[in-house]
């Protein structure tokens, strides 16, 4: 019998030699560099016929584009399992891959620890306003007039968005001396809340000293803060956002900043990634990374090792171990007991 044939799109940085293993027990094709145009003549041309998995990433975004319906309805017939490297998905078009019933995992869990401390370390730096004096002393001022920051012991931390990087945000909050409001979709078990406690998104904004984002960006998400929640949040609110940068409408955030009613903001994520907007640029109390979250060497292999793992499982035994939310309990997509991250 033939080997199933897997197909790479973008580069592996820490992983190559997993993947070259698995020429053992697959014919393995690969679209490391390349552009949108490339692609989609090599997937009409056929010759990516064969493959029935393949490993992506946001990363790869810059190769193919995103997995939107034009390029899910090009993709092979005998293609049953994307494989993606991110915790958040938001360029596939979960809707075209459904309806083909094409299975896709993501790399949640191992992302949680890296992407929390950077949320912890934003959160910090604009409780500081640290930008200020980290400049100033660049440009041989010392502190430069910086003005005094706040503790985090004692405020109250709401986190909108309670899943894996939430509860690592939560957990790193508490030793701080800080208390856990939270919104979800649904409430969690005392056991996941770990002392936190469920309250309405309203209540949310208005009770956050720090309100900090961890929930996938969706049609459901998209500006989920803009003018009229920041109007409902505390006068001096911080904002922290390490999900995406399209749940706050950045012009609204700018606005707010610039008024004083939100103090300062913590953001590694921007509405329209690499370009951020001038007002948060020219702000000396937004504390600002470029989508920094998961970049660790530690967390980067992890992640590229979850992928090929999936791919794994989906190609040798039809389950993957980390599926998408959006294709959990449908009839097609079951992982039995495999889907218990
Ligand atoms: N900055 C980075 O480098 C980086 C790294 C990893 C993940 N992320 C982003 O962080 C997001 C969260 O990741 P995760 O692994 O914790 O996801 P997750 O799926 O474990 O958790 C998301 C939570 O948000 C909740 N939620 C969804 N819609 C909601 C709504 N409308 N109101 C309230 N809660 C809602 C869900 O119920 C879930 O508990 C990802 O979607 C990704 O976009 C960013």
């Amino acid at each position: 019998m033939s080997k199933p044939t897997v197909l790479l799109i973008g580069e592996l940085t820490h992983t190559n030699q997993e993947w070259q293993a698995l020429s053992s027990k697959y014919k393995l094709k690969e679209f490391r560099t390349g552009k949108r145009d490339q692609f989609i003549s090599n997937l009409k041309s056929g010759e990516y016929k064969d493959v029935v998995g393949l490993y992506r990433s946001n990363m790869s975004v810059s190769q193919t584009g995103p997995f939107d319906a034009e390029l899910v309805s090009l993709l092979p017939s005998g293609l049953k399992w994307v494989c993606h490297n991110g915790a958040g998905y938001d360029n596939i078009d979960v809707n075209a891959v459904n309806e083909r019933q094409i299975h896709v995992s993501s790399t949640p869990v191992a992302v949680d620890d890296a992407t929390a401390d950077v949320a912890i370390f934003l959160m910090l730096g604009a409780l500081r306003q640290a930008h200020i004096s980290c400049t100033a002393l660049r440009q041989g001022k010392w502190r430069g007039g910086a003005p005094l920051g706040h503790d985090p012991k004692g405020k109250t931390l709401g986190i909108l968005g309670m899943g894996g990087i939430g509860r690592a945000v939560a957990k790193r909050a508490q030793s701080f001396g800080m208390s856990i409001i939270y919104h979800n979709r649904s409430r969690l078990s005392p056991e996941l809340e770990g002392g936190a406690t469920y309250v309405s998104f309203n209540d949310l904004l208005a009770q956050s000293d720090v309100l900090s984002l961890n929930l996938a960006l969706n049609a459901k998400t998209k500006h989920i803060i803009s003018a009229p929640q920041l109007a409902k949040c505390k006068k001096g609110v911080t904002i922290i956002n390490t999900a995406r940068g399209g749940l706050i409408k950045e012009a609204d955030l700018v606005d707010a900043l610039e008024s004083g009613h939100v103090e300062a903001v913590g953001l590694d994520v921007f509405e329209e990634e690499p370009k951020i907007h001038s007002g948060l640029v020219r702000n000396d109390r937004a504390f600002l990374m470029p989508h920094m979250g998961t970049w660790t060497y530690e967390t980067q292999r992890d992640m590229e090792l979850l992928v090929l793992k999936n791919l794994e499982s989906g190609v040798d035994s039809g389950k993957l171990i980390t599926r998408i939310n959006e294709q959990k309990g449908l009839s097609w997509a079951n992982d039995g007991d495999k889907s218990k991250l």
